[in-house]
């Protein structure tokens, strides 16, 4: 039977880039998708912006929603101080196949853990199972339409402490018009907008980085 996308994707990181080296991994996905077949990858521009946070907040537990593929894994992952306790959630279990593997050549397997299942099950299962009781940072890709329940679980099950940052992809296309509203009108929260484009093309979008303030 024909191949997936993701499949293809990892066909092409294994081709191309170099084992052990996570650069050459996030380059042979963008170049893919440039290249052969658009993906939704935080790609290249927003990607650039998504370090940027990363290294500032130079976070202790990281908690990413909607792996997909593992792009934004591995630029993450990356950038992580040793020690760094990273979770990922992906409830597609080929996604999690494929996402391992690409993780695996960038030879970070040892700084992340690609959880299979549901965001609104996983979160509140975070202190039980990994022994986590606030994150430091947060990165939203997943469906867009969880981005909402998904910040009120975080607030239900103590997960956020005074300063931790969410950043949530996609918030104009295609957008998270109710989680924007919600963020925008909180007094728990102080925003900012980084204006981009949808990976791989002119169309607008951007990320929008929420910090808790307790
Ligand atoms: C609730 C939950 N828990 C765990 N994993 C979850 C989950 N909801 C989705 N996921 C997993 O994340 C991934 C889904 C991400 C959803 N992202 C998107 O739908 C998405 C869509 C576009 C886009 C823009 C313009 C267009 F014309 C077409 C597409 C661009 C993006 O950057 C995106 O992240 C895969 C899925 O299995
Ligand atoms: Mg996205």
């Amino acid at each position: 039977t024909r191949s997936t996308r993701p499949q293809r994707m990892l066909k092409a990181v294994q081709k191309n880039a170099t084992k052990g080296s996570p650069e050459s991994v996030i380059s042979a996905i963008d170049y893919f998708c440039k290249h052969s077949e658009w993906a939704m990858n935080v790609g290249d521009e927003k990607g650039s912006i998504l370090d940027s946070v990363v290294t500032e907040v130079n976070p202790s537990t990281v908690l990413e929603l909607g792996t997909y593929c593992g792009y934004s894994t591995v630029r993450i992952a990356r950038l992580l101080s040793p020690g760094t306790k990273f979770i990922t959630l992906e409830f597609n279990p080929a996604n999690v196949t494929v996402a391992r593997q690409i993780i695996a050549h960038a030879g970070l397997q040892d700084k992340v853990t690609v959880v299979e299942g549901s965001s609104g099950d996983l979160i509140p299962q975070m202190k039980e199972r990994f022994g986590i009781t606030t994150f430091d940072f947060i990165f939203l890709d997943h469906w867009k339409d969880r981005y909402l329940p998904d910040i009120k679980l975080f607030e239900e099950c103590g997960l956020l402490r005074k300063g931790s940052v969410l950043l949530a992809d996609n918030v104009i296309c295609p957008g998270a018009p109710e989680y924007l509203e919600y963020v925008r009108n909180s007094p728990r929260y102080e925003n900012r907008y980084y204006p981009a484009h949808l990976e791989y093309t002119k169309v607008e979008d951007g990320l929008e980085k929420s910090v808790f303030l307790g």
